[in-house]
């Protein structure tokens, strides 16, 4: 599918990792997710590691915060942070309960390496560089479900095995956090970088953060098969 509009230096950025794009969001576990044909216990195995994933990514969104230069950008990732842990999760405690996961045994789950690696990668990009460095290595995650949502969303009934997985991010609230994120985006850039930003000398090194956390998200996939 064509890019959803998440702003400029989301699809500046995913143009310039493509073949990784696609690996991700084209992935044989979200076939399996949009078909329905994955089967159940990769599907928990996956959301078991990404609730992990999720309180993890809360406090890199949390160090959004910190790194914040102005009041909107602050808002932008605190609203962000509160979108993960006070409705994003409850997707995955309320499939996991059903299933009798309780949010204890998610809080205590042994994180597979493929999560360690992606999280601490996001993590350690906004520890050492700055506002920007983290939000390239967050970028991904935010608008690659958003695209994978609305792809999947477009093919799947009501009535599909993961219909709710897909419409929690198909979902007209998900889909707003990534156009308020992809605006804050180019805001925040265009304060950096000015009004070329990918002829700036930091370019090629945002768009390297990018792309490691686009092969991340694969792994992740990756390692969510890997439960079978
Ligand atoms: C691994 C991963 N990437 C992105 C999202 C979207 O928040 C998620 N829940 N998990």
């Amino acid at each position: 599918m064509t890019a959803p509009n998440y702003g400029q230096t989301f699809a500046h950025m995913r143009e310039g990792c493509l073949p990784s794009w696609q690996a991700y969001t084209r992935h044989a576990f979200v076939q399996g997710l949009g078909d329905g044909t994955l089967p159940r216990k990769a599907f928990l195995h996956y959301l078991v590691q990404d609730y992990v994933f999720l309180v993890h990514f809360s406090r890199a969104w949390s160090l959004g915060v910190v790194k914040s230069e102005t009041l909107d950008e602050m808002k932008v990732c605190a609203a962000t942070v509160d979108a993960l842990v006070n409705h994003e999760m409850a997707l995955h405690v309320k499939t996991c309960a059903a299933e009798g996961i309780s949010e204890q045994q998610l809080f205590d789950a042994r994180e597979e390496v493929e999560n360690i690696a992606y999280t601490r990668y996001v993590l350690d990009a906004g520890l050492q560089g700055d506002f920007l460095d983290l939000m390239a290595a967050l970028a991904p995650c935010v608008f690659g479900y958003g695209e994978i949502g609305l792809q999947l969303a477009q093919t799947t009934n009501a009535d599909a095995p993961y219909a709710g997985w897909i419409n929690t991010y198909a979902d007209p609230e998900y889909q707003s956090v990534c156009a308020t994120v992809g605006e804050m985006l180019d805001g925040a850039v265009a304060r950096r970088l000015g009004d070329d930003p990918t002829a700036s000398a930091r370019w090629a090194t945002l768009q390297d953060r990018f792309t490691t956390a686009t092969d991340l998200e694969v792994r992740f996939w990756d390692m969510g098969l890997r439960g079978v």
